[in-house]
């Protein structure tokens, strides 16, 4: 089976680890994202995992109510290390040997980020997880995807969301919006399709490293597209 990309970042939305609860973690989903990670990795495919905090955190949503956005999104990086725990038990209960690297020094609870000790860990056939982010205040997790993504030396960003890949315009707002099956970067940017936010896409055309949005609420959809099947839309120079 040919298999379209070797090694992957795989962006996991904070929102995505809810599932039906409206906030929080649902242990169930985070267990059945893990089994995805699992499929494709059996593949023979090398991933690692910057996870979001959106599901528990955002730092604009304290700004709107009048709060420090810096410490808004301190609070939100706090909230990926959390999720990336949660990902790390899951996959550790299916057998995935995984790490945690966090972008903010917790010693106690995981190791610091660096490349070189990211890419070590991914030699040794560990999932990286990242967690907070990229370790800044004023960005998201979708830039971190798409920083580690180039650190990492990633042939394609996979981001798994709500929506199965990029509309015309937001498909939840927008109920006719029609997908597209290929975009440039350059399209995305210039037609202000939302899906990732500029800084992460910019990154990733610099790098020239592909974008896959696909939906993680699909059993399986991961390994699907990575073998050609599927739906996403790929995002390409
Ligand atoms: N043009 C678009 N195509 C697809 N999704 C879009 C578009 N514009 C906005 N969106 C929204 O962007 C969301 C993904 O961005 P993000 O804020 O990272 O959400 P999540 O954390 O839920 O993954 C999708 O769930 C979708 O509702
Ligand atoms: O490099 C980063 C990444 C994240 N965040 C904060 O962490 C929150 C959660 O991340 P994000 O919204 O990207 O999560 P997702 O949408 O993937 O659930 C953001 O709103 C920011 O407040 C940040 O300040 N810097």
């Amino acid at each position: 089976m040919a298999i379209r990309f070797t090694r992957v970042l795989l962006k996991v939305s904070g929102e995505a680890l809810m599932g039906g609860q409206g906030f929080g973690i649902d242990v169930a989903v985070a267990d059945r994202i893990a089994a995805d990670i699992k499929e494709a990795r059996d593949l023979g495919v090398e991933i690692s995992v910057v996870i979001g905090g959106g599901n528990i955190f955002r730092g604009v949503a304290v700004a709107s109510k009048g709060g420090d956005r810096v410490t808004g999104d301190h609070m939100g990086m706090l909230a990926t290390v959390i999720n990336a725990m949660a990902l790390r038990t899951s996959l550790t209960k299916l057998g995935v040997d995984a790490i945690v690297l966090s972008a903010i020094a917790m010693p106690e609870l995981c190791e610091s980020f660096s490349q070189r000790a990211a890419l070590a860990h991914a030699s040794a056939g560990r999932v990286v997880i990242f967690a907070g982010g990229t370790g800044n205040p004023f960005f998201t997790t979708d830039s971190a995807a798409a920083l580690r993504a180039a650190e990492m030396g990633a042939t394609a960003l996979f981001k798994g969301t709500q929506v199965d890949g990029i509309y015309s315009a937001d498909p939840k707002l927008v109920p006719d919006a029609t997908r597209f099956d290929q975009l440039t970067h350059d399209e995305v940017l210039s037609k202000g399709l939302a899906v990732m936010d500029v800084t992460a896409v910019a990154l990733a055309r610099e790098n020239h490293i592909p974008i896959v949005v696909f939906s993680l609420h699909e059993k399986g959809e991961f390994a699907r597209i990575l073998t050609g099947g599927g739906r996403s839309t790929i995002v390409t120079d």
